[in-house]
């Protein structure tokens, strides 16, 4: 997580490309556990939990973070929350999981390309860090 804070304070908030836009065009290795027309969720490459899924629509459409959302977004923003629910119940998630979506730099995001973390398999606390 130290790498990936570090670089969340080093990125820029840029809509430009993003290391997703290869794990979409699967020119980077990565470990899909759904996907269909519109979302892809992989397993996160610095696990902070025992499950730790990055769950993303295939299409940035300029959605690089939640903040930029806008109505045309609300049926992708639906699917990824819907997305999160059904890979939850597959990895066995059933007495519960955490959502986070990071925003921006005070947000800790690091890459700009919109995500949803689903985080499990250990008690999780509060308030988060
Ligand atoms: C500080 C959180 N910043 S973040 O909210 O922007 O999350 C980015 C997440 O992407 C993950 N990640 C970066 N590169 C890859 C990759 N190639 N494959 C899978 N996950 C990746 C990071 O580990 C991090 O959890």
């Amino acid at each position: 997580m130290a790498g990936e804070k570090e670089a969340a304070l080093a990125a820029e908030p840029v809509d430009g490309p993003t290391i997703f836009d290869k794990i979409i065009r699967k020119e980077i290795p990565s470990q899909v556990v759904y996907e269909d027309q519109k979302v892809l969720a992989f397993r996160d490459i610095s696990p902070q939990a025992p499950i730790h899924i990055i769950i993303i629509p295939k299409v940035k459409d300029g959605l690089s973070r939640l903040s930029k959302a806008e109505e045309r977004h609300i049926e992708i923003l639906g699917s990824l929350l819907y997305a999160a629910k059904v890979v939850a119940k597959q990895e066995g998630l059933g007495d519960g999981f955490r959502i986070v979506i990071n925003d921006g730099l005070k947000g800790c995001q690091s890459v700009y390309h919109l995500h949803v973390h689903l985080l499990g398999g250990r008690q999780m606390t509060w308030p988060p860090g």
